[in-house]
């Protein structure tokens, strides 16, 4: 009988540490309700003492998710520990995820503890979160850089203090997948209470071996996988949820297992990642890649028409890309946009729905044919519960290539219509530096990229742009059929959850 394995999913918390990847309260539970679709076994939500915007966050979480375990990071200090618990004690089934360092390497220059300390901590700290909480996971930090003897110990002290998950991460991405599953069969063979705890893997993919070396763990014992949608996380991010998802599922022949995974919500779980942080996902990204199931070739196209399964080692639909059977235009009425929605994984109330359908009326009067990939534009750019503090009225804007450009931009601030004009370096500089004299500056342009969401001459064009404000991100999309105006509608998007934010901090 194929054997369960359970998917721990830190996009989150891990996924959020990805530079550039913050999402604010609303996203962060999009993500959730997302995670929890796609039936993923623990919600990694946050690192509650990190900040008083995640211990909302990971608070919010644990409050809206119901089927899956939701846990939040702690270091080995009792503060961290009571705020993690403080956050998620409103889960339906709580978890407080512990780690301290145990290589060499961390102990001396990082934690300057010696192992004695170390163990001595880790094992006060779980006991101390057990008061709390039943589950508790602990991670040896650098356990592929550890000594193993030293993991052995530390693994069967935590167990006996009441550790549930033991967690084997390979943090800097250094392991290989035969070295990873040795090790795992040896703390599976070495540790004498180790039946009392579940084995989990964290890897990261600094070598690109961060999936094989995940399924590498699960084939030597692992039953947990730690992973994030989309690879997203710390440097080159960490394991791929659907790559290890799909890996498990299409070569159960190989690996004997199942995971709870409704895999046909892997595709709208990653768009929507990839839409909230900004972070796009390569062409060829295995599994959710643009390219991933596209056959461009003569002899591959002819092998797929004879045949699919000639090229395709899985189907599109099983990670959940359905083929438009309805042709969306100015012509479509409520149930067929509310169905497509749904189809791209799109949950909307009423009051959303109803708001998005007049965007895409409007959208439908300037595109003769609304694609998935414009619907999802539109969906991400309308549904994240921002408050529009100021709202773009009109602008003008003088251009060329001889002469500097010149913006007149109002907006709307409550009821006030407010106009500054700017010249700048081409049309979307002095567009956004007349929008910089109406809202004050403080913050900086951090990234700004222009995408054409789908192809032909009415194409629309989305833009993502990042501004800083001492060292929080906030990410601003637009989409718009006119590509300076989608600029200009991703900046007053941005400052807009910036501004958001902060009349929060100060509620
Ligand atoms: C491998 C990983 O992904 S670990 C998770 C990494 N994620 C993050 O760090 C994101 C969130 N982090 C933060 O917001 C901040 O780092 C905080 C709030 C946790 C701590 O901030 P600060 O108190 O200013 O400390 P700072 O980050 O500069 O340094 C980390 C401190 O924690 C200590 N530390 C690091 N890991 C651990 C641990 N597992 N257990 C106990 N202490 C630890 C370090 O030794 C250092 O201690 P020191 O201040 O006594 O020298
Ligand atoms: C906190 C731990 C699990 C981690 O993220 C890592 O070691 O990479
Ligand atoms: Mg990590």
């Amino acid at each position: 009988m194929a054997s369960h394995i359970k998917i721990f999913d830190t996009t989150l918390r891990d996924g959020e540490q990805s530079p550039g990847c913050s999402m604010n309260l609303q996203e962060k539970l999009q993500v959730a309700k997302q995670l929890e679709r796609l039936k993923v076994d623990v919600i990694e939500a946050g690192f509650a003492i990190a900040s008083p915007g995640d211990f909302a966050a990971v608070q919010a979480v644990a409050q809206a998710v119901k089927n899956c375990r939701v846990a939040s990071l702690a270091r080995a200090l009792p503060e961290d520990i009571d705020r993690a618990y403080e956050a998620v004690k409103y889960a339906e089934a709580p978890r407080i995820h512990t780690f301290i360092a145990t290589s060499d390497i961390h102990m001396k220059y990082k934690l300057k503890a010696s192992k004695e300390e170390v163990l001595e901590r880790a094992v006060s700290m779980v006991k101390y979160a057990k008061k709390y909480c039943s589950d508790i996971e602990f991670s040896a930090e650098d356990a592929s850089r550890s000594e193993v003897a030293f993991l052995y110990e530390i693994f069967e002290a935590v167990i006996k203090a009441g550790a549930t998950v033991i967690n084997i991460p390979d943090t800097v991405g250094y392991t290989t997948p035969d070295e990873f599953y040795n090790l795992i069969l040896n703390i599976k063979n070495n540790v004498p209470n180790i039946d009392l705890a579940e084995i989990s893997v964290h890897c990261h993919n600094d070598l690109g071996l961060a999936v094989a070396n995940t399924v590498a763990a699960a084939k030597a014992g692992a039953t947990q996988l730690e992973c994030t949608i989309n690879g997203i996380g710390e440097r080159a991010g960490n394991a791929a949820l659907e790559e290890i998802v799909m890996a498990l599922n299409t070569r159960k022949d190989v690996y004997g297992f199942t995971t709870g995974i409704e895999t046909t919500e892997i595709y709208p779980a990653s768009r929507l990642v990839s839409k909230l942080t900004g972070m796009r996902i390569q062409h060829n990204k295995a599994i959710v890649g643009d390219n991933a199931f596209a056959h461009e070739s003569g002899i591959h196209q002819h092998g797929v028409l004879a045949h699919k399964s000639t090229y395709e080692i899985m189907t599109p639909e099983s990670v959940g890309l359905t083929k438009n059977k309805l042709i969306l235009g100015k012509h479509s009425g409520r149930h067929a946009f509310e169905e497509r929605l749904k189809s791209l994984g799109y949950h909307l109330s009423k009051e959303e729905l109803n708001k998005t359908f007049q965007e895409f009326k409007n959208l439908a009067d300037k595109k003769k044919v609304v694609y998935d990939k414009d619907l999802e534009a539109l969906v991400e750019e309308k549904s994240v519960n921002t408050k529009e503090i100021y709202k773009l009225g009109q602008f003008v804007i003088n251009s060329g290539n001889t002469i500097t450009s010149t913006a007149i931009v109002k907006l709307w601030n409550n009821e006030e219509e407010v106009e500054k004009v700017a010249t700048g370096h081409g049309p979307v500089d002095a567009a956004f530096k007349a929008i910089d004299k109406i809202v004050g500056n403080g913050f900086t342009l951090e990234d700004y990229a222009l995408n054409s969401v789908t192809e032909g001459e009415d194409a629309q064009g989305e833009a993502v742009v990042k501004i800083k404000l001492d060292e929080d991100i906030y990410n601003g999309r637009g989409i718009s059929t006119d590509v300076v105006e989608a600029s200009i509608k991703a900046y007053i998007n941005a400052i807009n959850k910036m501004l958001n934010e902060l009349a929060w901090q100060e509620e």
